[in-house]
């Protein structure tokens, strides 16, 4: 495994307005990864990460999940190596769950699903000036994608679990400060790469993705923490927050390439 120090939802059809596939869409995102036909490439150079805990700003319910959202005006907090031809800054992480412990991911490994998966959302401040700029863009977007599997409490997402209270209800937001992203990124850095789009609106296919091989585990107390998020704002009916992933899309002419078979 490349041990590199690294410093630091589905609703219901009738609910998730993006079931669709997008019209023409031949890089839509997520996908079922088979290993098997995965391919190896030695090329692909190791990952380097490096997130500043003072860029980390707020928590905001946006009524599909919570998104840690972060300052990327500076260059602290960034991806790059990899597949990556440039440097990408951190935006934003957010999460995908299940209503019930059998679904959740996004992604699936040999149709193996995980009741979370993490997406940490960078963007390519080489090419573009801004973040909507990149959304639309070719090569615009790094989302490295993280499975969460039920085990051990995981310490150093405790903070953030105890912060979701504040934003239960769709369109709140509470400050959040001092959070290094690190800590949710597995000691092992293998991972598989593929060209896709984002899995919710506007799914421009502008993602390149980076799927951690291997998953961090957190307890059954935080995932109901997820889920005791809502999709609805505050004095509408209660909505649980659960079930926000996309269903998966068809891989068409695409590889997934891997560091290690
Ligand atoms: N769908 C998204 N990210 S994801 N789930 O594809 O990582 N986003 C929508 C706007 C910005 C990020
Ligand atoms: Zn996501």
């Amino acid at each position: 495994c490349n041990l590199l120090a690294c410093s630091q939802t589905a609703k219901p059809a009738n609910q998730q307005s993006w079931q669709t596939q997008i019209q023409g869409g031949s890089r839509q995102s997520p996908i079922d990864i088979r290993s098997s036909e995965s391919v190896h490439d030695p090329q692909l150079t190791p990952l380097s990460i490096s997130y500043d805990p003072s860029d980390c700003l707020q928590i905001w319910n946006n009524g599909d999940s919570f998104l840690v959202e972060f300052d990327d005006s500076k260059d602290n907090s960034v991806v790059s190596g990899g597949p990556l031809e440039n440097h990408y800054k951190l935006k934003q992480f957010h999460f995908h769950w299940g209503a019930e412990n059998n679904r959740g991911s996004e992604h699936t490994i040999n149709s193996l699903v995980y009741p979370a998966e993490l997406h940490l959302v960078h963007w390519n401040a080489e090419k573009f000036r801004t973040f909507d700029e990149a959304i639309f863009s070719e090569n615009g977007l790094a989302v490295i994608g993280v499975f969460l599997k039920l085990g051990r409490k995981h310490d150093g997402l405790q903070k953030l679990v105890n912060a979701l209270p504040a934003v239960k209800y769709k369109d709140s937001t509470v400050e959040f400060s001092n959070f290094n992203p690190s800590c949710m990124i597995p000691s092992c850095l293998d991972y598989w790469t593929y060209p896709g789009s984002l899995t919710t609106p506007p799914q421009t296919e502008s993602v390149t993705w980076v799927i951690m091989k291997k998953p961090i585990e957190f307890g059954d107390d935080q995932l109901s923490a997820f889920r005791s998020l809502l999709f609805t704002p505050f004095g509408e009916k209660l909505e649980n927050m659960v079930d926000n992933f996309r269903q998966q899309q068809p891989l068409m002419n695409r590889v997934v390439r891997a560091t290690i078979l």
